[in-house]
């Protein structure tokens, strides 16, 4: 399936909201974010990279459904936010939109999935948290057909071109098409790169990354899998690297962690496809493997969310895989 033009329109896309995000890390005021009904915060800039990936989305292909992360309720009835939304969107579209079509833009995020024919899926800000903290965040979209991820763009504005070196360049675009590798470039670029995974096999030699939100993912657990990992080994296990959002995919992608472990705190949260589909896919078009915590793979075609998997294990490569998969199954008594 030749997907070129799918490609450079999400890449775009992703481009477009990233630079809107950015402006508004600059100017973000207090207020300028919300409270969703599950307590997790939403801020002007989320909606407003969800308001023009979705337009752009729209203006390319009309006939394809989004399930997007955003809805615009909490926006509708707070006219100061939704004006400042308005603004910032209309100021990196070449096409303005009135309020009302804002609205309806970002409500073009409200599709359900499932297993047959081709969507798109959206997180416009994943790690918020980390977005609001000046940390990592990344705008990720992807395209899913019949239940495959088949694209997968990752927008990481902070996330620096090497890791070692923290305050130099940051701002990196990761892309991936199914069975065509993996690649990156920079936001302001557009020469590509190729990427791929750690070629290390064994643990001791590579870096976990993990979230930082206790809640989201349990660091004790990653502990016991990382000890059991390296008991008859003599090496100094590496520092984990904590970070935000699907970044952490990046890093896999890149090589600069050789696993990222996600495993349930809480036996309720069912996993959104939007926090995984183009994390997925990059990882694995870049030489790496990526299932749930059980060994089985990742299940876009079941609706919004990842209800039939629990948690995430990615590595790179599947020698690294194995012994990782062996050490989650011996700790995790699920
Ligand atoms: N209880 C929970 N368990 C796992 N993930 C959760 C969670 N509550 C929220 N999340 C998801 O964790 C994502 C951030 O991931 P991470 O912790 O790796 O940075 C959030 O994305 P958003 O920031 O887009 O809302 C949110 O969808
Ligand atoms: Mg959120
Ligand atoms: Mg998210
Ligand atoms: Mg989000």
């Amino acid at each position: 399936m030749s997907l070129v033009v799918e490609m450079r329109v999400a890449v775009e896309a992703v481009l477009v909201a990233s630079r809107l995000c950015q402006s508004v890390f600059k100017t973000l005021v207090l207020g300028e974010s919300l409270a969703k009904d599950d307590k997790s915060p939403v801020t002007v800039a989320d909606f407003g990279a969800q308001a023009v990936v979705n337009a752009l989305l729209l203006k390319h292909f009309p006939d394809d459904p989004i399930v997007g992360e955003e809805d615009s309720k909490d926006l509708k009835s707070n006219t100061a936010l939704s004006g400042r939304v308005l603004g910032l969107v209309n100021g990196v579209m070449e096409s303005k939109m009135t309020t009302e079509q804002m609205f309806n833009n970002i409500d073009r995020g409200n599709y359900v999935g499932g297993r047959t024919g081709r969507f798109w899926t959206l997180d416009p800000i994943d790690g918020t948290k980390g977005f609001l903290r000046g940390d990592q965040y990344a705008v990720c979209l992807a395209l899913i057909v019949d239940g495959t991820v088949e694209l997968g763009v990752l927008g990481c504005p902070n996330l620096p071109h090497d890791l070692s070196k923290p305050d130099g360049e940051c701002g990196s675009i990761l892309v991936a098409t199914r069975g065509d590798g993996a690649f990156q470039r920079s936001l302001t670029s557009d020469i590509m790169t190729r990427i791929s995974t750690t070629r290390v096999e064994n643990p001791a030699e590579t870096r976990l990354c993990e979230g930082i939100e206790p809640l989201h993912s349990s660091h004790a657990t990653n502990g016991q899998i990382m000890a059991h990992l390296l008991q008859n080994s003599n090496n100094h296990s590496p520092t984990n690297i904590r970070m935000d959002s699907q970044c952490k995919y990046a890093l896999v992608a890149r090589g600069d962690a050789g696993i990222y472990l996600r495993v349930p705190v809480s036996s309720t949260y069912q996993e959104k496809i939007w926090d995984h589909a183009a994390g997925k896919l990059i990882v694995e078009e870049a030489g790496g493997r990526v299932t749930d915590i059980l060994g089985r793979e990742l299940d876009f075609g079941s609706g919004r969310t990842l209800k039939e998997n629990e948690g995430i294990l990615a590595t790179g490569g599947t020698v690294l895989y194995d012994k990782v998969y062996a050490a989650v199954k011996s700790v995790v008594k699920s």
